[in-house]
C-alpha cells in the first residue's frame, strides 16, 4: 500500500463542507485529518464516512486529561478504526504510558502520537504561559517523554525535525503542521517551512490545511505541493 506524505486538515464547520472537499481529493494521494471543530460538529459518522471513502484518517483532538480519561479516549479513537490519534505531551509521561498501555491491544491499533509545541507558539507565547524556554528547547524535551513512554512520534514544527531525527531515531514518526508553500500567506502559524524543506528536514509527514483547502482548485493544490516534493514523496 501507498504511505502518501501529505495529510490534508478538514478544518470546516460541517461535515457537508468536509465530504465536498474530500470528494475532490484522491486516497491514493492523500491521509485526511479530522480535528476539533470538524469532530465536534460531525463526530464519529463523518470519520465512518472519510474512511468509506478510502481516506485513511489522524483523528486530532489531542486529547490533555488525566491519565485514566485520556487512555479511555484513545480507546475510543482505535475503535472507530482511525490511522492515527493524538495525545498533548504537557499531560506528562504517566498519561502518555497510559494512552500507549490503552492501545497495546487494539484489535486495530492506530499511531500514537504526541503534540510538543503548537506550531502557532514562537518563544514570547511560551513565556506568557510561564514557559521561560524556547520551542527549540521544549520540543526535545517533550519528545523525549514521547519517546520514552513508547509513542510512535509527535507532532512538531519541521524546523525542530533535524534534532528530533538525531535524538529519537529513523523509525520516530515526525509529523509536521506549519507547512507554507513559498509565498504562501502564514496565517496564524508561527514556525512554518515549505513542504519540499519539510521532507528533506526529517519531516515523516506534512499536515498541509488553508493552503490545499482554501485553494479555487484543491486538487491542483495537493498536486502543486506533490509535484515538489517529487522524490521524497
Ligand atoms: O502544532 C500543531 C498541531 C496541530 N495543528 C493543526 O494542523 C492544521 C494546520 O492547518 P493549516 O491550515 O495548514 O495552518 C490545523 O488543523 C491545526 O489544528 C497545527 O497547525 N499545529
Amino acid at each position: 500500500m501507498s504511505d502518501p506524505k501529505v495529510i490534508v486538515a478538514l478544518d470546516f464547520p460541517q461535515a457537508q463542507t468536509a465530504l465536498a472537499l474530500a470528494q475532490r481529493l484522491e486516497p491514493s494521494l492523500c491521509r485526511v485529518k479530522v480535528g476539533k471543530e470538524l469532530f465536534t460538529a460531525a463526530g464519529p459518522q463523518l470519520v465512518e464516512q472519510l474512511q468509506q471513502r478510502g481516506f485513511e484518517v489522524f483523528l486530532d483532538l489531542k486529547f490533555h486529561d488525566i491519565p485514566n480519561t485520556t487512555a479511555q479516549a484513545c480507546k475510543a479513537a482505535a475503535a472507530m478504526g482511525v490511522w492515527m490519534v493524538n495525545v498533548h505531551a504537557l499531560g506528562g509521561k504517566r498519561m502518555m504510558d497510559a494512552a500507549r498501555e490503552a492501545l497495546a491491544n487494539a484489535v486495530h491499533r492506530p499511531r500514537l502520537i504526541a503534540v510538543t509545541v503548537l506550531t502557532s507558539m514562537a518563544q514570547e507565547d511560551l513565556h506568557g504561559i510561564g514557559i521561560n524556554a524556547s520551542p527549540a528547547q521544549m520540543v526535545p524535551l517533550l519528545a523525549g517523554l514521547a519517546h520514552d513512554s513508547g509513542l510512535d512520534g509527535v507532532v512538531c514544527s519541521a524546523q525542530e525535525a533535524p534534532v528530533l531525527r538525531k535524538q529519537c531515531g529513523k523509525a520516530f514518526c515526525l509529523v509536521t503542521p506549519g507547512i507554507r508553500p513559498a509565498n504562501a500567506a502564514a496565517n496564524d502559524q508561527s514556525r512554518i517551512m515549505t513542504p519540499r524543506a519539510a521532507l528533506e528536514a526529517g519531516s515523516s509527514y506534512l499536515v498541509i490545511g488553508r493552503p490545499i483547502t482554501q485553494a479555487p482548485d484543491p486538487l491542483r493544490a495537493l498536486q502543486d505541493i506533490l509535484s515538489e516534493i517529487g522524490d521524497m514523496a
